[in-house]
């Protein structure tokens, strides 16, 4: 029998396979159990780079439960990180280090420098960033708050800097509902020329991560950037139907690659 998966060339080429350093997905979990996580991945896993265990919900787990889903994720060839709200938190508390260390010890992979609600002194952040580097972690930070307005050109020269510093990949803040935060504005619309402030900065768009809940954000992004595009914070259950966009294998992108035939 012919393999199902090869049964169509996919119509929007380029699509990179793991390991891959560039069109990244990363999922917000929100508190998957094992046997969800381990469904999602036996179905999904080729699909998913990094899975971030949202703000502070990985210090809620049932007894055993985190290290049992790290050793899990990990099988998969996925980078598991806690949010970067957690993170915040031990910061502000002065618990930087014991932090980096159990999160070692534990086998998280990563970990996101951010300042998406609480403050974070510029070089308090390159600091973070370089000792979780000497921790064995790779670096992703984050830049944009999760209330208010920041100024987009000072949120890209941040990500620049951070760059600079070690961290592999900038996200930017998109939340969990993708309206009226960095980029994005009260319907959900990229904004163009705030987009366009980060690209000025970091010349490499491979290097930012766009977290893009909604679906005509995915869409959007995959449109002016290729199937390659770097996406954060997708929901478990959209992870199919987000790869089936990036290779053109759900209209609303497959539309743009047989225009003559529509
Ligand atoms: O996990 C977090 O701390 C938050 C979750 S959300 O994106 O606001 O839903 O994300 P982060 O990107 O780490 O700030």
């Amino acid at each position: 029998m012919e393999s199902w998966r090869e049964m169509v060339a996919f119509p929007l080429t380029g699509r990179s396979r793991k390991p891959r350093t560039r069109g990244l997905t990363m999922v917000l979990d929100k508190g998957l159990g094992l046997g969800e996580t381990k469904d999602l991945l036996d179905i999904a896993g080729d699909h998913v780079d990094l899975l971030k265990l949202g703000f502070g919900t990985s210090a809620l787990y049932g007894d055993g439960i985190l290290q049992e889903k790290i050793n899990l994720v990990r099988r998969y060839g996925i980078d598991i990180y806690p949010g970067g709200t957690f993170m915040e938190v031990a910061i502000a508390q002065g618990r930087l280090l014991p932090f980096l260390r159990t999160a070692r010890q534990l086998g998280f992979t990563a970990v996101e420098v951010s300042d998406g609600t609480l403050f974070l002194d510029a070089e308090v952040r390159r600091e973070a960033i370089i000792l979780a580097l000497e921790n064995g972690f790779k670096v992703l930070t984050e830049v944009g708050k999760k209330h208010g307005h920041p100024n987009c050109l000072d949120l890209a020269r941040q990500a620049k800097l951070d760059i600079k510093a070690g961290a592999s990949w900038v996200i930017v803040e998109g939340r969990e509902f993708g309206r009226d935060v960095t980029v994005y504005d009260g319907n959900g619309r990229v904004r163009e020329e705030l987009l366009a402030l980060f690209l000025e900065c970091v010349e490499d768009q491979n290097l930012i991560i766009w977290e893009a809940p909604l679906k005509d954000q995915q869409e959007e992004l995959i449109v002016r950037f290729g199937p390659d595009v770097n996406l954060g914070n997708i929901a478990p259950q959209e992870l199919l139907s987000l790869e089936a966009l990036r290779v053109g294998l759900r209209g609303d992108t497959l539309r743009r690659c047989y225009q003559r035939m529509v």
